[in-house]
């Protein structure tokens, strides 16, 4: 520390360059003479080498002789020194015991055949543990080079990891290098430019989509440049060849022109946006933009449109103007999706965020399907309510019957809530007065039922809101056990499809296209007027029935309610073909026909009453051939036409029984007469 303190201070001085190579050649001589003396030293301290030993007798280990010759070459110098140590030991030992040998010749010549054989004991042992060590050190030298060449692979995988393989990539030869074409004239050499005329004005490549247009480019204006461009190309080629313009070419190109310009892909209109268009312009992008603008999906089949708005609904007029009083100015996406199946009558699972007025979009269409049955008087009153509405908490109920009181109030339908914590008897009382509407919790309203303070038998409508809730809550006994009480004749069909009459189609487009003005349906039973009038009223017509099933007041609503239009379709039997006073209709419509020609006269007589113009409209089947005679008669006698189906078949021309009838087949329609 201190020397190199003292070196630090000590100051530079400066050497020639021949100061500097003496001094250097100095250093180096004094080192030289250190490094002599030193070995001299080291060599005094040595004992006296022994004399050269004799070549060594061993003999070569027969693996040794065999030895490959790259091994040997490979051998290292460690193998060697260990070998000459190995010598040399060995000869230490042998001249050991030869002096040992001599000493005992000179004391005992009897043990010396003894020695001798011991000797050779010994060295056959020396010889063994020398080939046992050689094979030891082979061995090892062999595991060394595995080791080292199991490294390099190892190395070398990583590195093909890493960096990639370096395997030469097989060459493929593709077929259009193996045949290669050769063409033996010349690009410039090509005539059909001169030869054909389409080559001369070569149109733009262009990538065209669908019906031969570019994506995203307005089609209107596509189709305007086409044209201008094909005018333009033939007035340039009449110029060319001295061909005068013909005056209905330049009448065609107008009405091209004008087409182009008024041209509109089908379904693909996207001039307006949805909410400036009418409910019967949207097309089918439109309401895919639209459902996609409330966010409303469904899952399930024969799905009927969203409803846009309020008046675009078919809740009817006494509802729209609840609403409006109410004041919901616009319908809820929920409700859009809502109310359209909710009036179908079709079972439905909503699923909206809270608050979003899911309550209304139950709430509405049960209002609606209640309005199309007879108030609730003391004739029916002791039947209970016609629809029930669960929520799994009191809190939850009473706000649904808040909602539902907003719209009821203004139709005169009456609510009734039946919760937990009040007086069960008082709420039985009160459902006993009459009330169309139940809204309750699933425990309070089962024990309302088995105690008897109320009925369900003529509830076909149940709601069950947060169903999900009520479910978690362990309210699913309780709700069985309500939905239970409830009549099962009552329930809906498994299969809705299977009671679908592939008639009710034909019925459904006539009774749309009827618009404002009324019909009359005729069936031939109660019971299938009761269903065509349940399926009219599912598919959101303004129905009624009217049977002899009905009680006098039931005939009474249903009359005066398609009297004063608050219907205007009246499904019926012949009670209402006879008798019965039902103003003059517009269209009359045999959807079963009679059997008897005489009927038909007197239900066709509702239409086209004083003068006024009507129309009927008969479906008629092979269900029907006992007619088909008299019609065919009928319609003959009367100058109308009669349709060919009817002239030609075999019914129609012998008087019923008099030749054999095939079989009739179910609801195989002839024709739908006008
Ligand atoms: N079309 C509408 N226009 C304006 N307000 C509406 C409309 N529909 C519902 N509302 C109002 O929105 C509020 C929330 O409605 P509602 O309680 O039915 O929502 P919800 O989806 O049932 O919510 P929750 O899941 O919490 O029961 C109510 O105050 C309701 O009166």
């Amino acid at each position: 520390m201190k020397r190199s303190f003292d070196a630090m201070e000590a100051k530079p001085v400066f050497l020639s360059k021949e100061e500097r190579q003496r001094l250097a050649l100095e250093r180096r001589q004094a080192a030289v003479a250190d490094q002599r003396r030193s070995a001299l030293d080291i060599l005094q301290s040595l004992p006296r080498p022994p004399p050269p030993p004799p070549p060594s007798v061993a003999p070569r280990d027969s693996s040794s002789s065999h030895r490959d010759p790259s091994d040997r070459d490979r051998g290292d110098r460690g193998d060697r020194d260990r070998d000459r140590d190995r010598d040399r030991r060995r000869d230490d030992d042998s001249r050991r015991d030869r002096d040992r040998d001599r000493d005992r010749d000179r004391d005992e010549p009897s043990r010396r055949d003894r020695d001798r054989d011991r000797d050779r004991d010994r060295d056959r042992e020396h010889r063994d543990r020398e080939r046992g060590e050689r094979d030891k050190d082979r061995e090892k030298d062999r595991l060394e080079k595995m080791a080292e060449r199991e490294r390099e692979k190892e190395l070398e995988a990583i590195k093909e990891q890493y960096l990639g393989s370096k395997k030469p990539k097989k060459r493929v030869i593709k077929p259009s290098e193996k045949f290669r074409f050769s063409f033996d004239w010349e690009n410039t050499e090509d005539t059909s430019r001169d030869m054909n005329m389409l080559y001369q004005a070569p149109h733009e490549a262009r990538l065209l989509y669908g019906r031969g247009f570019l994506a995203g480019i307005d089609r209107r204006e596509q189709k305007k440049a086409a044209a201008v461009f094909e005018k333009e190309t033939r007035a340039e080629q009449r110029r060319k060849f001295g061909v005068e313009d013909r005056p209905e070419d330049d009448v065609a190109d107008k009405k091209k022109a004008a087409a182009a310009e008024m041209y509109d892909a089908f379904d693909m209109r996207v001039d307006r946006h949805w909410s400036e268009k009418g409910i019967e312009e949207m097309t089918e992008r439109d309401w895919r933009i639209f459902r996609e603008d409330f966010n409303i999906s469904y899952k399930g089949s024969r799905i009927p449109r969203p409803m846009r708005n309020w008046p675009e609904s078919k809740l009817g007029t006494e509802l729209l103007r609840a609403i409006e009083k109410v004041g919901y100015k616009k319908p809820s996406p929920i409700q859009m999706a809502a109310i359209p199946l909710g009036l179908q009558q079709r079972d439905v699972i909503g699923i909206a965020e809270t608050g979003s007025g899911k309550t209304a979009a139950f709430v509405l269409p049960m209002l609606s399907y209640i309005t199309r049955l007879p108030p609730i008087s003391e004739d029916n009153e002791a039947e209970g309510p016609y629809a029930v509405v669960m929520a799994p908490t009191r809190e939850l109920a009473q706000q649904i019957e808040e909602e539902t009181v907003k719209f009821a109030t203004y139709l005169g339908i009456k609510v009734v809530s039946i919760v937990g914590g009040q007086s069960i008897e008082e709420q039985g009382f009160k459902i006993r007065q009459g009330c169309e509407v139940v809204i309750a919790t699933p425990g309070r309203l089962l024990d309302c039922l088995e105690r008897r303070y109320a009925v369900l038998n003529q509830c076909n409508y149940v709601v069950l809101d947060e169903a999900d809730r009520m479910i978690d809550m362990g309210f699913e006994p309780q709700v069985v056990g309500v939905l239970d009480a409830m009549p099962s004749s009552n329930l809906k069909p498994e299969n809705e499809e299977e009671e679908l009459d592939e008639k009710m189609s034909r019925l459904q487009k006539i009774l749309t296209d009827l618009g404002d003005k009324t019909a009359i349906v005729f069936c031939n039973t109660k019971k299938s007027a009761d269903n065509r009038a349940k399926d009219l009223d599912k598919a959101g017509f303004r129905v009624t029935a009217l049977h002899g099933g009905k009680s006098q007041d039931q005939r009474e609503i249903s009359l005066d309610g398609f009297r004063n239009r608050r219907f205007n379709v009246l499904v019926a039997t012949d009670v209402a073909g006879r008798g019965i006073d039902i103003p003059d209709v517009a269209h009359v419509i045999n959807y079963e026909m009679p059997s008897s020609v005489d009927t038909y006269t007197h239900r066709i007589g509702r239409t086209g009453r004083a003068g006024k113009k009507g129309l009927a409209t008969s479906f008629l089947t092979l269900d029907n051939t006992d007619i088909f005679f008299d019609l065919k008669q009928m319609l003959t006698q009367s100058n109308s036409p009669v349709p060919p189906e009817l002239a030609r078949h075999e019914a129609s021309k012998f008087k019923p029984g008099s030749v054999p009838d095939r079989p009739p087949r179910r609801n195989d329609t002839v024709y739908a007469s006008h």
